[in-house]
């Protein structure tokens, strides 16, 4: 196996967190961007959290083949399955982690000790290249504050579905700064998620390929807003890298060069913040900042829109934003 570069030893601390039981507490200020946690499957389930009930056979046998240790540490962790199944059941439904899309899941003894928050600090994702679970800082972290993940990663529900589902899945009502917000600031923020998953999440214009094809340059407003929205509510999380990957493919899509290219560059960045630059999905942002004509559906709705790789030289800030987003050049080639 390739090396593994090592998880930051001494950025944190398992302790009790009043209310939580055991959490991460940071040791020091972590910068965004860095490694927390790097971590191999203790084992892997087969089938998400919905259906590992069906997978019971294969977990006990992963159970019983542990060391006298590792069983130890496995019954340790928390179950707040209660009696809906048997204790083994309960501890990796409580504490598993999704791997990717593969729509299969790993049991991790560190990582089950970060709890949730629906504004979380710290992003967990599979890398499948190193085949470990890896945990980044979202934003800066003081020391002394708890490093938290979201048990929802990548979706936005509003407060009381968030609640009826963390219930549910994991028997506690969430305090975090998302869910304290004052009635009137939490309808406003309910109002922008339901907002932002229509946009980004059940297929909308942004994200569903055939309106992206169809209508690009209303898929690429729709997208415009939703980077709006998720600046307004703070979101930094897996859901702004896509975002910014969406944007890039619609401007790929049309063959808009300049633009595709400064949009891959961003998903890289944020990509690269969430997930470390030896993840797969972050190494091929990487190239596509490079070489976005290599994507594949680039061009697909027409020949080269324009040819210049950069954006006009030396405009930043709201100018850059300007021209970005402008995009009446592509009404030359009646895109809707
Ligand atoms: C994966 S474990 C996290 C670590 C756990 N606190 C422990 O002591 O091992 C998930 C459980 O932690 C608790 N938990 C996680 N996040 C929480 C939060 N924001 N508020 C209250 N309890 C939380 C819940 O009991 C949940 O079922």
């Amino acid at each position: 196996m390739a090396d593994v570069p090592a998880s930051r030893d001494g950025l944190y601390t398992i302790k009790p967190v009043t209310g939580k039981g055991l959490g991460f507490i940071a040791t020091s200020k972590i910068s965004k961007g860095t490694r927390i946690l790097l971590e191999v499957p203790l084992f892997k389930t087969p089938g998400s959290t919905k259906d590992i009930g069906s997978a019971e056979i294969i977990v006990l046998r992963e159970v019983k083949s542990l060391t006298k240790d590792q069983q130890r540490a496995f019954f340790a962790l928390q179950n707040v399955q209660g009696r809906k199944c048997t204790p083994v059941l309960g501890i990796v439904i409580t504490n598993m982690l999704p791997l990717g899309g593969s729509n299969s899941g790993g049991l991790f003894l560190e990582a089950a000790r970060i709890n949730h928050s629906c504004q979380p600090n710290a992003q967990h994702t599979w890398n499948n290249d190193l085949g470990h679970l890896t945990v980044h800082a979202l934003r800066d972290i003081e020391a002394d504050r708890e490093i938290t993940i979201s048990y929802m990663s990548g979706v936005s529900p509003g407060y009381v579905e968030r609640q009826r589902y963390l219930m549910n899945a994991f028997s506690f009502a969430c305090a975090c700064e998302l869910c304290s917000l004052p009635l009137l600031a939490r309808a406003g923020s309910d109002y922008n998620l339901d907002q932002i998953r229509s946009i980004d999440e059940d297929e909308g214009a942004a994200t569903d390929l055939d309106q992206v094809l169809e209508r690009p340059a209303k898929s690429f407003s729709q997208v415009h807003r939703l980077f709006e929205l998720l600046e307004e509510e703070g979101i930094c999380d897996i859901r702004f890298a896509r975002a910014c990957f969406n944007a890039f493919q619609i401007a790929a899509v049309v063959g808009d060069k300049a633009r595709a290219k400064v949009f891959a560059e961003r998903a890289y960045a944020a990509r690269k913040v969430l997930a470390g630059d030896d993840n797969p999905t972050t190494i091929e942002f990487k190239h596509l900042a490079k070489q976005p004509v290599d994507y594949h559906l680039y061009g697909k709705r027409m020949e080269c829109y324009d040819d210049s790789w950069e954006a006009p030289r030396g405009i930043c800030g709201e100018e850059l934003e300007n021209w970005l987003w402008n995009t009446d050049g592509w009404s030359r080639y009646s895109f809707s």
